[in-house]
């Protein structure tokens, strides 16, 4: 892809970049920021809701990082949480936005919400393939989305998921169409089969594949302190209360008008990030 996150030839209404603070956060306060925006003595969100949010947040990052008229086909591969959901939204948007897309979901998860989510990709004639189709959907892909596991991930990766993520980071086994090396990978929050913490004890970078791009969702994950890749952030459907408690002013401040996704590529960790209190000082020009 290009070396600027956000391409030139996508949406004209991208963002201006700004560079600011970052704030990590770890896979317990993702949990507790979740819980908080969908208590109904909290902020009363439907998972639903935040879902729809995350989801047109992914698909705008693969759209502006790999839009369509470059990156035809689009692979999304779902997990069996609410990561998945928030890929199958991103695959429904995609596809009416000009994909081809294919799914690859071979653990559907059991609430009403998946059921619905796969049925109305079915109606718009989305593909979904086998559960041994992984490897064929990566090869054919030009792009693609991983939102197979997300905050709730704990190591290591069991079956089907495992061989997946192998193929994803062992590029020479596959014979991919067209090209040498595997397609572009955008990860939903933390490339999946991530520590979302730290790594852990020997653990190395050769373990686990690397994407290209990764759309962490409400902040950056402790985990994704080791990505040097493309960095954006989504879901933007914190209140101001879950903002201040969490110390994620110089995040949210940092989007542009509508945009549902901002480039925080080369932003830095806020210099008093130790507590799991963020910082409060201007962002850096
Ligand atoms: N507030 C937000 O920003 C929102 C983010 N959303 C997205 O939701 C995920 C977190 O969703 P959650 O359902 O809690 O969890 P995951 O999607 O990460 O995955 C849980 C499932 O994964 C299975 N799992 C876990 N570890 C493994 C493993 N080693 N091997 C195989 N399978 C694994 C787990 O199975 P169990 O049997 O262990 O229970 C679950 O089935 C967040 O990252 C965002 O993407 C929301 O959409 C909206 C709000
Ligand atoms: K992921």
């Amino acid at each position: 892809m290009s070396e600027s996150a956000i391409v030139s030839d996508a949406s004209p209404s991208s963002s201006t970049p700004t560079v600011g603070y970052l704030r990590y956060i770890d896979a317990s306060e993702a949990a507790a920021i979740d819980e908080e925006l969908m208590s109904p003595e909290g902020c009363g969100f439907l998972l639903p809701q935040l879902m729809e949010l995350a989801g047109l947040a992914c698909a705008q990052a693969v759209f502006k990082c790999y839009p369509p008229h470059k990156y035809p086909n689009l692979l999304v591969a779902a997990g069996p949480g609410n990561q998945g959901g928030d890929g199958l939204v991103a695959a429904r948007h995609a596809k009416i936005w000009g994909y081809n897309v294919q799914v690859w979901y071979p653990k559907q998860g059991k609430a009403d919400i998946f059921v619905s989510l796969k049925k109305q990709l079915q109606a718009m004639e989305v593909d979904f393939l086998d559960e041994d189709g992984f490897d064929d959907g990566l090869m054919s892909a030009d792009v693609v989305l991983d939102s197979i596991f997300g905050f709730s991930f704990k190591g290591p990766p069991r079956p089907p998921f495992a061989a997946a993520l192998e193929s994803m980071r062992d590029e020479s086994r596959l014979e991919f169409i067209g090209r040498i090396t595997r397609p572009p990978i955008v990860s939903v929050d933390i490339p999946s089969g991530w520590s979302v913490d730290e790594a852990p004890d020997g653990q190395s970078d050769e373990d686990v594949f690397t994407p290209d791009v990764v759309i962490s969702l409400t902040a950056p994950k402790t985990g994704l302190k080791r990505f040097n890749g493309v960095s954006l952030l989504g879901g933007r459907f914190l209140p101001e209360s879950i903002v201040q408690k969490y110390g994620l002013e110089t995040l949210v401040d940092g989007y542009v008008g509508d945009d549902q996704v901002m480039d925080i590529t080369g932003w830095t960790p806020a210099p008093e990030d130790k507590e799991g209190v963020g910082e409060t000082q201007e962002p850096q020009p």
